[in-house]
């Protein structure tokens, strides 16, 4: 391993007044600030880190900035009073023309003044150098770089930023690598690297294997933070929600790939509970899961007020599941992707499928998305997919669902040996909740589509499941 190399910047104390001013008008507007309608009141830098020696033209920053917010809880969320993001600047005299998108502003004063600062990751010098520090297991600062012996990355892959939508950020190299950066950052082991490690270990072909990683270590923290993720690229791969979405377009079935996934998330379900420890739920604990999902729904309807009418109906299905549990039915949990969806299914060229992204719903706590949880809860999430894929590509497309749904259970059923509907008060709940969060998640992101997750609420409401 390299000898950790510091540069001075680590130590400039007023980088972040000159910085705070742009950063107060910039970060609200990305798509991964987790703290979108309250004001920012201000900043605290975690860690600053100089990726570059002094003196060249590009001065590349890697800072971990807190941002402070009021302390009142988002629609239907959790507080958060700050959090703290990974940021990658580059900072130069003047911005090349192809780097005009990537301006933040120009500060006004401290130790960056009447420079231009700028998006690194749109800036190829910059990320080549990520990559170059993760192939050379180097050590930054506080910054740690590591990967997978077994994957061999080339010198000079050319990087080009991700600029479709994401909750993080992410640098493709050379078709051949994918990084991605996790943006809201929480100390700890983050399931975004840890099950795809554990999955590779199992050699399970469905999921792309880690190949470099990159954490910091920060004094008086016994967790280092996670910052990223490097993959092997999937050349040419589509993404199951387009893919369903030009299906959809033609009239074409979809039954055959929805099998297929189904399969697909029973491999993985597999793999993980063979990996990682898996647990009972008797009563007591699935009592908590239910009143659990009872308290989200509550705080879901009192952000989201078109969902007050179908409270009770909603909570009958909670209900229903505490009561089997007070019988006496018992279920196991294991470890799961936690926020499956067609989006996160790739299928390559030669029709094979891979899951991604397995950090989970980034709105809850690190602790509570790596507990072992039912597999029907990932199961519900690729259902309200299909489901959202009907109502996505004009008039709700009722039948073309209900077909994929039913053929999505029976390729789990191939190969984990048991139906998902063979359970259906487990199955209700789990959609149940799975649809009070996209209530949510539209009413805060994308309102438009907010008839979506309705349309189902009112269908779970009266109990009707398919
Ligand atoms: N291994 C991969 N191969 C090809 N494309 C990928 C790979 N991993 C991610 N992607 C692409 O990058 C996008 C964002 O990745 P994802 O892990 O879902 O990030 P986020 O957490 O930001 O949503 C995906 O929708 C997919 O298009
Ligand atoms: O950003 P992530 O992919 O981690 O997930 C979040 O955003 C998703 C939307 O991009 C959201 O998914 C919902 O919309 C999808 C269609 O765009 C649909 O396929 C999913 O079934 C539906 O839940 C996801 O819930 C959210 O966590």
């Amino acid at each position: 391993m390299s000898e950790a190399v510091t540069h001075p910047v680590a130590t400039q104390p007023r980088l972040l007044s000159s910085l705070s001013p742009l950063l107060r008008e910039w970060l609200p507007r990305q798509r991964w600030f987790a703290g979108k309608g309250r004001p920012v009141t201000g900043f605290s830098l975690v860690a600053a880190t100089e990726l570059l020696p002094p003196g060249g033209t590009l001065t590349l920053l890697h800072l971990l900035v807190r941002a402070h917010q009021p302390d009142v809880p988002a629609q239907g969320g959790v507080p958060h009073p700050s959090d703290c993001y990974q940021l990658l600047i580059g900072v130069r005299e003047a911005l090349p023309p192809r780097l005009a998108p990537a301006l933040i502003g120009h500060p006004d004063d401290g130790p960056l003044a009447g420079q231009t600062v700028y998006q690194a990751l749109y800036d190829s010098r910059a990320t080549s150098v990520l990559l170059e520090a993760i192939r050379t297991r180097a050590r930054i600062g506080r910054l740690r770089f590591e990967g997978d012996v077994r994957q061999t990355i080339e010198v000079g892959l050319a990087p080009r930023v991700v600029t479709s939508e994401q909750s993080n950020s992410s640098v493709v190299y050379g078709d051949t690598f994918i990084l991605k950066l996790l943006r809201r950052l929480v100390p700890g082991t983050n399931p975004d690297l840890e099950l795809p490690l554990m999955l590779a270990r199992e050699n399970c072909p469905r999921v792309p294997a880690p190949a470099g990683w990159l954490l910091a270590d920060l004094d008086g923290l016994d967790d280092s933070y996670v910052l990223g993720v490097l993959q092997p690229y999937v050349r040419g791969a589509t993404d199951g929600w387009e893919l369903a979405l030009d299906e959809l377009a033609k009239g074409a079935d979809f039954t055959t790939e929805a099998r297929a996934l189904g399969r697909a998330t029973a491999e993985v379900h597999t793999a993980l509970a063979r990996a990682l420890p898996t647990v009972t739920l008797g009563h007591a604990r699935m009592r908590l899961l239910a009143d659990g999902m009872t308290e989200r729904l509550e705080a879901a309807a009192q952000a989201v007020p078109a969902l007050r009418p179908y409270v009770p109906g909603l909570r009958s299905s909670f209900e229903a599941l505490a009561g089997l549990a007070a019988e006496g039915h018992v279920w196991t949990a294991q470890r799961i992707h936690g926020d499956l969806h067609l989006g996160q299914c790739l299928r390559s060229p030669s029709g094979s499928w891979s899951l991604i992204d397995f950090e989970g719903e980034p709105s809850r706590p690190l602790a509570e998305r790596r507990m072992p949880q039912p597999a029907v809860r990932d199961i519900a999430g690729m259902l309200r997919s299909f489901d959202y894929a009907s109502h996505s590509a004009g008039p709700p497309a009722a039948e073309w669902a209900v077909a994929c749904r039913s053929a999505y259970c029976c390729g789990y059923a191939e190969v984990a040996g048991r139906d998902p509907r063979t359970e259906p008060v487990l199955l209700r709940a789990y959609e149940t909740d799975k649809a009070v969060y996209e209530v949510v998640y539209e009413a805060r992101h994308r309102p438009d589509w907010l008839p979506v997750p309705m349309a189902a609420i009112h269908r779970l409401s009266t109990g009707v499941t398919s």
